[in-house]
């Protein structure tokens, strides 16, 4: 069984949109946009330490090897895990037009069972954007880039800007990011007119 609900469907009007002039080329990794992410963050000890490498027009891909700690049955990675690692790599997305975005909705197929220890290779792209709603999906393989479908999933990003964090965010962590220039350089890069 799959199928997704029809605010997963753009509208006829939506657009295909463009890459942005200064997304990083394909080939390059993108890197944490924040530090203690739990997707992908450096600086977080409990987080899944996702790294998206930009992909040719508006894709990406990802590796992510499941651990021990991620299991939900025994020696099975959990549900909830594998859709973390599709949201985080769907959200890299937003590097390659450059827009702040969250996740509005997001459903997952669970197709294949995938065992501690395995590498979920991901790929992920945008399909259609319209307004501030950006349409995009992902599949998580298993054995390989090239190998059977595990999960997969499509989302709906919505555009924010900057103060969205500010003003929802505990102010502790806040003004920690705010105070840190590296960190304010990579809000500035998802931002269109910064
Ligand atoms: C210097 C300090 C810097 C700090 C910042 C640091 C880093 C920033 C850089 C990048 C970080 C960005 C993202 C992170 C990337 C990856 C991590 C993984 C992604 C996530 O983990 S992210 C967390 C989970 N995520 C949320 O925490 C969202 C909670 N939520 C809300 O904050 C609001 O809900 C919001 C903003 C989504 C919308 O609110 P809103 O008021 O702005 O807009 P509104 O409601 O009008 O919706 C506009 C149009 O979207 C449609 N729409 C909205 N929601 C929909 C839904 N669920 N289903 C179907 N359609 C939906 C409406 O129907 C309407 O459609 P239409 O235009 O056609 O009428």
């Amino acid at each position: 069984m799959s199928g997704t609900s029809a605010a997963l469907k753009p509208p006829a009007d939506a657009v295909r949109p463009v890459r942005h002039p200064e997304a990083p080329a394909p080939g390059e990794l993108l890197g944490a946009h924040y530090e203690h992410c739990f997707g992908c963050g450096e600086g977080q000890r409990h987080g899944l330490h996702l790294q998206a490498r930009a992909g040719d027009g508006l894709s990406v891909t990802a590796e992510f090897t499941v651990q021990a700690a991620h299991q939900g049955a025994p020696g099975l990675a959990h549900g909830g895990i594998l859709t973390t690692a599709l949201d985080e790599t769907l959200g890299s997305l937003n590097w390659l037009l450059r827009v702040i975005a969250v996740t509005g909705r997001l459903e997952t197929d669970f197709v294949r069972p995938v065992p501690v220890d395995t590498v979920l290779h991901l790929d992920a792209e945008i399909t259609a954007v319209h307004g501030r709603k950006i349409y995009s999906r992902a599949t998580g393989r298993i054995g390989g880039p090239d190998g059977p479908v595990a999960v997969r999933a499509e989302a709906l990003f919505i555009e924010v800007k900057v103060d969205h964090f500010i003003e929802n965010g505990r102010p502790a962590e806040i003004e920690a990011a705010m105070a840190d220039p590296d960190q304010v350089r990579r809000a500035r890069a998802f931002e269109v007119n910064p």
